[in-house]
């Protein structure tokens, strides 16, 4: 693995905070998503990556090789930054070759390789602009040119579409990801958009408290989430407090469901995760396979365009659902398989 964290710990001095155990790996070409809340230590692993702070247990290795204690220069890793750090008095060929400079290459070989780079990133013929001249996604481009000219072993981005507006980050993504692709380099990306995580990484970790409590592809994430937290945090969902009743049965606060109890006791608190668009709207009459049929009030009906999100308010709680039908949705079905239990903290 290129980019690898061996059972890492690290704590902010004269602080409690910081990350606890973190193991992780990321393979040449492939994309990990960092995602989770505000304050749950995106950041600090991948400053502990990047060195600018140390690991106080465990290790971080970059092709084998432990790199805890060098210092961030020589770590042969690119990063780039929210808010772009680019240098407002040098031009953009500059700009891209300063980390070439560093390395003392010569001016040609500096100029060239800049300039193939702002190419790369789809900034040909504006080598000799200044970066208060470009937008915000344009500088953006400019600093992913710059973590990526001196061919480093692995890639760091932080946040680094935060800046820009809804549109753009979109265009954004696609543009990181084809350069990521085609620099077939190993990527750390921390966000705080899990629908940027979703779209374009490879893995996910999702942090909690300085800890990963899931590491996997997006859909096992969306699917298959570990708790409620990491289900609340990718996308939409009903979450039913509820208790096993029977095997196959829980009886949760809107009515009893049929689900699979492999694993749980009779007895146990749960909860029972749903997705919205898993919920079956039935128009008519219910046939006869939809055991677990629900009735309630409209509380709210969002139009967004290719789907409508509803809140069904039930007896005992409110159904979530998403449909892309147009009529009026009172009565839901719930398939037996698209009940997940979690665990109920
Ligand atoms: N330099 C520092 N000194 C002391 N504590 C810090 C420092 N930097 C971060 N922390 C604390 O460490 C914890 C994790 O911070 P970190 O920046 O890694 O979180 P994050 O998930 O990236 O958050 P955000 O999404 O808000 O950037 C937080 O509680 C934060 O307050």
């Amino acid at each position: 693995m290129t980019l690898r964290y061996e059972n890492v710990s690290f704590t902010y001095p004269g602080t409690k905070t910081g990350v606890t155990d973190i193991s992780l790996q990321i393979g040449r070409g492939e994309l990990l998503a960092i995602i989770g809340a505000s304050g749950s230590g995106k950041s600090t692993i991948l400053k502990l990556l990047a060195g600018f702070v140390q690991p106080d247990q465990g290790r971080v290795m970059v092709e084998g090789k432990d790199i805890s204690s060098q210092p961030p220069e020589s770590r042969r890793l690119g990063v780039v930054f929210q808010n772009y750090a680019l240098f407002p008095h040098m031009r953009l060929w500059e700009n891209v070759a300063y980390p070439l400079k560093v390395r003392r290459m010569s001016k040609a070989i500096r100029r060239e390789r800049a300039i193939d780079m702002l190419g790369r990133v789809g900034m040909g013929g504006r080598e000799n602009d200044y970066p208060t001249m470009l937008s915000g996604g344009q500088q953006q481009r400019v600093a992913l040119a710059r973590a990526l000219v001196f061919e480093p072993l692995g890639l760091l981005l932080d946040e680094p579409l935060s800046a820009l507006d809804a549109g753009l980050r979109v265009e954004m993504r696609d543009e990181i990801l084809r350069v990521q692709r085609a620099a077939g380099i190993a990527t750390l990306l921390v966000t705080h958009d899990q629908e940027e995580a979703l779209s374009i990484a490879d893995k996910v970790a999702m942090m909690q408290n300085g800890r990963l409590v899931q590491v996997g592809a997006p859909h096992e994430l969306y699917e298959a989430p570990v708790n409620a937290d990491v289900a609340r945090f990718v996308g939409q969902s009903n979450l039913w407090r509820g208790k096993v009743v029977a095997t196959g049965t829980v009886e949760t606060e809107i009515g009893a469901m049929a689900c699979d109890t492999t694993g749980r006791s009779v007895g146990e608190e749960v909860i029972a995760f749903v997705r919205p668009e898993r919920i079956e709207p039935v128009i008519g009459k219910a046939g006869k396979d939809q055991s677990q049929v629900f009735s309630g009030i409209v509380a709210a009906d969002r139009y967004l365009g290719p789907i409508r999100r509803i809140d069904l308010n039930v007896e005992g709680g409110v159904i979530r659902l998403e449909t892309h039908l147009r009529e009026a949705v009172t009565t839901v079905a719930i398939p037996r398989d698209a009940v997940r239990l979690l665990p109920a903290s």
